[in-house]
């Protein structure tokens, strides 16, 4: 609408050789309109921002200064990247390290990253095992590229760390000789597919905000059933379908598996997740399905959030991921006048104290029900885990003691800055009765 009035503006002013009044109007009402627009944040994907570093705080570095959904000219980028990388062969070296949870995600771009998913696939077999295409799983894995937003956190690179983690955690506990091939095909595809089209804020304020999918999903998980619904809608295609050589009875299976855990991955089930499964530990049963399902929503919980048990330069810059998503999302619960999160609160929470809770009330408690199940995991996930508890309460006290600090060093300044001042004021009214040195002179 502006460019055309822009033009409008040139033309009349060629030929008339002023602008009117009526240009002048209408190019107000514009301005007035893209204002209006730009302040509302439910019309972001439409790429008009509102700049939130107008207000009192600190501005998230970049969130809002990029549109939600990946561009066509971006995917079509990584898409033929991706396409050319595929038929190369990748290393044993990177086959065996990608194994392994301390891989490094951040040395990786989007389109490697999908050549490593794709070697994910072949190395469990699973090409060959459910007659899976190449060209299908490559433009499964695009869809899957195209459909995680590009926010700070539940973005396509935590997507592929958490189906990493999965990965490794099915070598490590060599769950191949345990439980069949769709089992760990349920495992690894509801990891990839575990957060698709997050927008960077959680069911609290999805449901706070009544939002469009807090409004479908009548507020029960509206976040993780979306995920689930996009994941069909992929997988609805066939082009994109990597299941369409299998049975009926096969599919229906794996939809169930599917559904079954990514809803799991809902935080606010945490504890009755994790209690079924600290009720089956004594009996567990590989060859009981219900154990095994079990088992498998612990693992993409596990997955879903062990970036504290990675090393600490690769798990690091994710907790500040993590926190701009928090704080990009409290900044506009206070905005807009809803609840605010208390843990996403900038004003309230710290790196070191934002972690130091988690790790302790939350992360070892699933990983040590996990790991008494798989004692070999207690090197690879808890140890690393403790670690960083050990690093977080360092900087917490560190930070406290700096607090008190400068605490202590305001308030001698202010109390020196307050004597001075009364004895400027003492000097004008006359001697200082309280002073011994005074009352002596
Ligand atoms: N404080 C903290 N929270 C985490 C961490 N990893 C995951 N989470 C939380 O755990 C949640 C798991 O589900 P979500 O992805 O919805 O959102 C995630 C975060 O709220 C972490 O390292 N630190
Ligand atoms: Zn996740």
């Amino acid at each position: 609408m502006e460019k055309r009035l822009q033009g409008l503006e040139k033309k009349i002013l060629i030929e008339a050789g002023e602008t009117p009044a009526v240009v002048y109007e209408m190019k107000k009402q514009v301005d007035s309109f893209r204002e209006k627009l730009e302040s509302v944040e439910h019309l972001s994907w439409l790429g008009l921002f509102k700049d939130l570093s107008e207000g009192t705080h600190k501005p998230s570095p970049f969130y809002h200064k990029r549109t939600l959904h990946k561009t066509r000219e971006e995917c079509e980028h990584v898409r033929e990247k991706f396409l050319h990388m595929s038929s190369l062969e990748v290393s044993e070296e990177v086959r065996q390290y990608l194994k392994t949870p301390t891989f490094d995600n951040w040395q990786w771009e989007d389109a490697e990253i999908m050549v490593l998913l794709q070697v994910m696939y072949t190395d469990l077999d699973f090409i060959p095992t459910f007659n899976i295409e190449p060209e299908v799983l490559q433009q499964f894995l695009f869809e899957i590229y195209r459909r995680y937003n590009n926010i700070p956190f539940h973005n396509f690179k935590h997507c592929f760390c958490v189906t990493q983690m999965m990965y490794g955690l099915i070598w490590l506990t060599d769950l191949r000789s345990k439980m069949d091939s769709i089992d760990l095909l349920i495992m690894l595809t509801s990891a990839v597919c575990h957060d698709l089209d997050h927008t960077g804020y959680n069911n609290a304020y999805q449901i706070n905000a009544q939002t469009e999918l807090a409004l479908r999903y009548n507020d029960i998980s509206p976040l993780e059933n979306h995920h689930c619904a996009v994941a069909f809608e992929i997988l609805e295609r066939t082009e994109s379908n990597i299941f369409r050589n299998l049975s009926t009875d096969q599919y229906k299976r794996i939809r169930e598996g599917i559904i079954k855990c990514i809803l799991a991955t809902d935080m606010s089930r945490h504890n009755e997740v994790l209690n079924k499964f600290k009720s089956i530990l004594p009996v567990f049963d590989f060859t009981n399905k219900d154990h095994r399902d079990v088992l498998m929503t612990i693992l993409i919980k596990v997955s879903d959030i062990s970036n504290e048990a990675r090393p600490m330069e690769v798990a690091e810059p994710w907790l500040d991921c993590l926190l701009q998503e928090f704080f990009n999302q409290s900044d506009v619960e206070k905005l807009e006048g809803l609840p605010v999160t208390p843990f996403m609160d900038r004003d309230k929470v710290t790196k070191p104290s934002s972690q130091t809770g988690f790790i302790r009330f939350v992360l070892l408690p699933l990983f040590i029900e996990l790991a008494n199940l798989f004692p070999c995991l207690e090197q690879h996930i808890i140890d690393p885990v403790r670690k960083a508890l050990d690093y977080y309460t360092k900087m917490e006290k560190a930070l406290e003691t700096e607090q008190q600090n400068r605490a202590q060093s305001e308030n001698a300044a202010k109390s020196k800055e307050a004597a001075g001042g009364r004895q400027d004021s003492q000097t004008d009214a006359g001697p200082d009765t309280s002073e011994p040195e005074s009352q002596l002179t």
